[in-house]
């Protein structure tokens, strides 16, 4: 029976290398993959998973109007695909990971999704509430805070290093605009 696994982190821990690993082992094998990524994450490429070591793949840009479900069954209807894997899971909508389980469910794919659980706030995201709702795997993918202990928060910061307690949910950036910290330095940060 195929499933919906939920990898889950901080920034920088490592999420899109996951992946990228996950859709080559797939590949090297002669499987067909399909790799979704957010479209408003605009930091690299339009289209392209990229990770900070430097492995990078195209992949399909969804937003909030993406019909996923349909666009996976158009195209396993073409040439069969093996696995679905999204990045930025974050960013889905609540009824988009729904789509994702009916992949799984009807279609009989296996669906991997990598994302943020909280936001700059410590609040989940709608996409990750739905995902540790729904998913039959939960696989926390674990980073390091400067204290050494586990970083599963994500504190964001001016351009000063000061950090930032209100604004907007998303506010696309990378290490110069958020720092992976264990709860109690982000805690401590946030006063
Ligand atoms: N040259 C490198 N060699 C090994 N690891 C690296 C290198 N550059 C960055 N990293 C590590 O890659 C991780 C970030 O990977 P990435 O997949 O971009 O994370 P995420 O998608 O979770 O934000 C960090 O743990 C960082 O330490
Ligand atoms: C905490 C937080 C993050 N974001 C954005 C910032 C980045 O563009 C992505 C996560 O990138 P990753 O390195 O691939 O994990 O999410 C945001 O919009 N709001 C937040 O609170
Ligand atoms: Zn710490």
């Amino acid at each position: 029976m195929a499933k919906l696994y939920f990898y889950y982190a901080s920034m920088n821990a490592g999420k899109s290398t996951n992946l990228l690993q996950a859709d080559f082992n797939y590949r090297e094998r002669g499987m067909r993959t399909l790799l979704f990524t957010a479209a408003i994450d605009d930091r690299f490429a339009a289209g392209t998973i990229t990770s900070r070591i430097g492995l990078e793949a195209p992949a399909i840009a969804f937003d909030a109007g993406t019909d996923i479900g349909a666009c996976v069954v158009r195209q396993h209807g073409e040439d069969a695909i093996s696995c679905v894997l999204v990045d930025e899971a974050q960013f889905l909508t609540s009824a988009q990971v729904d789509q994702l389980a009916h992949i799984c469910d009807v279609v009989g794919i296996p669906v991997l999704a990598y994302g943020l659980r909280t936001d700059f706030q410590g609040a989940l995201f709608p996409g990750s509430a739905r995902l540790l709702a729904l998913a039959d795997s939960l696989v926390e993918i674990k980073s390091v805070c400067g204290c050494g202990r586990k970083a599963t928060m994500n504190l964001r910061v001016d351009g000063n290093g000061r950090a930032i307690a209100e604004g907007q949910q998303t506010e696309i950036g990378g290490n110069d605009r958020y720092v992976a910290l264990c709860r109690r330095h982000f805690c401590e940060a946030l006063g």
